[in-house]
């Protein structure tokens, strides 16, 4: 019988369901990190929430541990990288605590406005001060909603029906779904200029970690007022107090921190500074949402295979498995490919299967090219996910599959359409198993995607390579492999570096600036 640990308080009724399902569950929770190292070896299945660490040690300990569920969106507390090299499947619940979250969000806001916390303290401390806590009305004033997905989306609808103008900054919104929703959408500057209150609904990722940083705070309206209800690290705490110590930002409501749990914070104490912890999620309604769901999505991977809401595992049948692997890894490389180098919002994805593997189911395929596409910008997108979510942003799928093939056993052709321009990758695979791209924006190449890549576009011009390699060399950045293209002599040129490492953002600066070199951008693969 398949064993579970549920680690983080979830709702009784997650219980409920394990034991209904034949599946033996305990429930411990507040453990160390070295407590939970200690007997996680003993588990099948992991339930948990935020609280839970699942650090690459407690899974290098978890020598029987086949999937970690969590009750929730955010995955932050799971090292999904060491979850997957040690096969273990990492699900979460991506709509189950939205609602609840964007009314966090509207109630925080509402806090702001209207200084509800220090007004209940005060008239509970028997002072009735009456003309302490003039407040603002929020009918007419600009809300800016940062990531208008799941949660910014019910946000906007909210503030909307409250008679708010609300302006949406989301790189993956496209006009259509804008106006559906009733929305401007803005750019980053024109809503951090034009917004009264900003509320954030965006994941923690490389781009957004510091959005509001003390330069995006001080291009902002005086007296604005900032909600964040999604993830601590998208505000820069220290330069958020000095606005708040200044007047310049009127107030600010948080629920989550750079540090969590947040005992010890900056902003702690001020006047102008609403506070809860963690609680976004936290109603009766959202919690029995997401930890039924959690535990059936881990009982059914337990007992039947059955994969739903995986981050890092393809939904597919153990007899397609085989066949299908090697190219998941090149449709992920292709999507993640297009994806890094796309900077506006998608209007359209087509993938064409020419070959071979036009006869196999390319469902789960062109799942993973959406995956792969997506993750540079979305949290939780995973494979069973990201086709709906493309849908849901008005992204226009089309997969086109033909048996000719004139120069590869089989090919990939993807091609990507955003409001500015069309871009398309081809990749085949060499050998029937190494995924490889072998043209980019109609320029053949032929090249390997290692983790640290150098993608750069420039003239065909001589000496090009030479200064790369030198401005390389002299950042002490190692060149594995170099591939290079161009569409005719003297026209454009491409090249795709492999490097021994992270690449420092100086260094790739250095390369935008020599001569001849159109753009140049660091990539990451998995
Ligand atoms: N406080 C709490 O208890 C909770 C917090 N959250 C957090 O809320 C956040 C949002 O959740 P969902 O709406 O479900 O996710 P989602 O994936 O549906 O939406 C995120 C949106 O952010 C946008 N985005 C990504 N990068 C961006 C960028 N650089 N600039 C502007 N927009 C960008 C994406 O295009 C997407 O539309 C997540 O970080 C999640 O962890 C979620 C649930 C509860
Ligand atoms: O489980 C919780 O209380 C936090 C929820 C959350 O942050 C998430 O789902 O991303």
């Amino acid at each position: 019988m398949p064993k579970v640990l549920v680690s983080d308080k979830l709702s009784p009724r997650a219980v409920d369901v394990f034991k209904g399902r034949g599946i033996a569950v305990d429930v411990k929770t507040g453990l160390s990190p070295d407590e939970l190292t200690a007997i996680i070896g003993d588990y099948d299945g992991l339930a948990i929430r935020s609280a839970t660490k699942v650090t690459a040690d407690v899974l290098a300990a978890a020598s029987n541990l086949k999937v970690v569920g969590r009750a929730g969106i955010g995955v932050d507390n799971v090292d999904i990288a060491a979850a997957t090299q040690r096969g273990v499947v990492v699900m979460n619940t991506p709509f189950g605590n939205a609602i609840t979250t964007a009314e966090h969000a509207i109630a925080m806001m509402f806090a702001l406005a209207r200084q509800i916390p220090q007004a209940n303290a005060s008239t509970h401390a028997g002072k009735w001060e009456k003309n302490r806590f003039m407040g603002v009305e929020l009918t007419g004033k600009t809300l800016g909603v940062i990531g208008c997905g799941n949660i910014g989306s019910i946000v906007a609808e909210r503030a909307l029906g409250l008679r708010m103008r609300v302006i949406a900054f989301d790189p993956y919104l496209s006009p259509e779904r804008a106006v559906d929703l009733g929305v401007e959408k803005v750019d980053l500057d024109d809503l951090i200029a034009r917004s009264d209150f900003i509320t954030l609904h965006t994941p923690l990722t490389e781009k957004t970690r510091g959005i509001l940083n003390a330069e995006a705070i001080a291009r902002m309206k005086p007296g604005v007022r900032l909600i964040n209800c999604a993830r601590g690290g998208l505000i820069d705490e220290a330069a958020l107090k000095d606005a708040l110590e200044s007047g310049h930002v009127a107030g600010a409501a948080l629920d989550v921190f750079a540090e969590e749990p947040a005992r010890d914070n900056p902003l702690f104490g001020l006047d102008t500074v609403v506070c809860t912890p963690h609680l976004g999620a936290s109603t009766t309604e959202a919690q029995e949402n997401v930890a039924l769901q959690v535990a059936e999505q881990i009982s059914d991977f337990l007992l039947t295979g059955a994969v739903a809401n995986a981050l890092n595992m393809p939904a597919v049948t153990a007899e397609e498995a085989p066949r299908l692997r090697p190219y998941m890894k090149l449709c992920e490389q292709l999507g993640s490919f297009a994806g890094q180098i796309t900077e506006s919002g998608l209007k359209s994805v087509r993938i064409e299967y020419q070959g071979d593997v036009a006869g196999l189911n390319t469902r789960p395929l062109t799942a993973t090219v959406l995956q792969g596409l997506l993750s540079p910008l979305l949290e939780s997108v995973n494979m069973v996910s990201a086709p709906v979510v493309a849908r849901e942003r008005g992204i226009e799928i089309k997969e086109t599959r033909s048996e000719h093939c004139p120069n590869y056993h089989s090919l990939i052709r993807l091609e990507v359409t955003t409001e500015r321009q069309t871009r398309s990758v081809e990749g085949s695979l060499f050998g029937g198993t190494l995924p490889r791209i072998v043209r980019i924006n109609d320029i053949p190449v032929e090249a390997e995607l290692a983790p640290n890549m150098l993608y750069s576009i420039n003239e065909d011009k001589p000496g090009f390579i030479g200064s790369l390699g030198t401005t390389l060399g002299d950042s002490g950045v190692n060149i594995a492999s170099f591939h290079l293209g161009r569409s005719d002599a003297g026209g454009q040129a491409l090249c795709l570096v492999q490097v021994d490492g992270p690449l420092p953002a100086e260094t790739v600066d250095a390369v935008s600036a020599l001569p001849h070199v159109v753009r140049a951008k660091a990539l990451r693969f998995s």
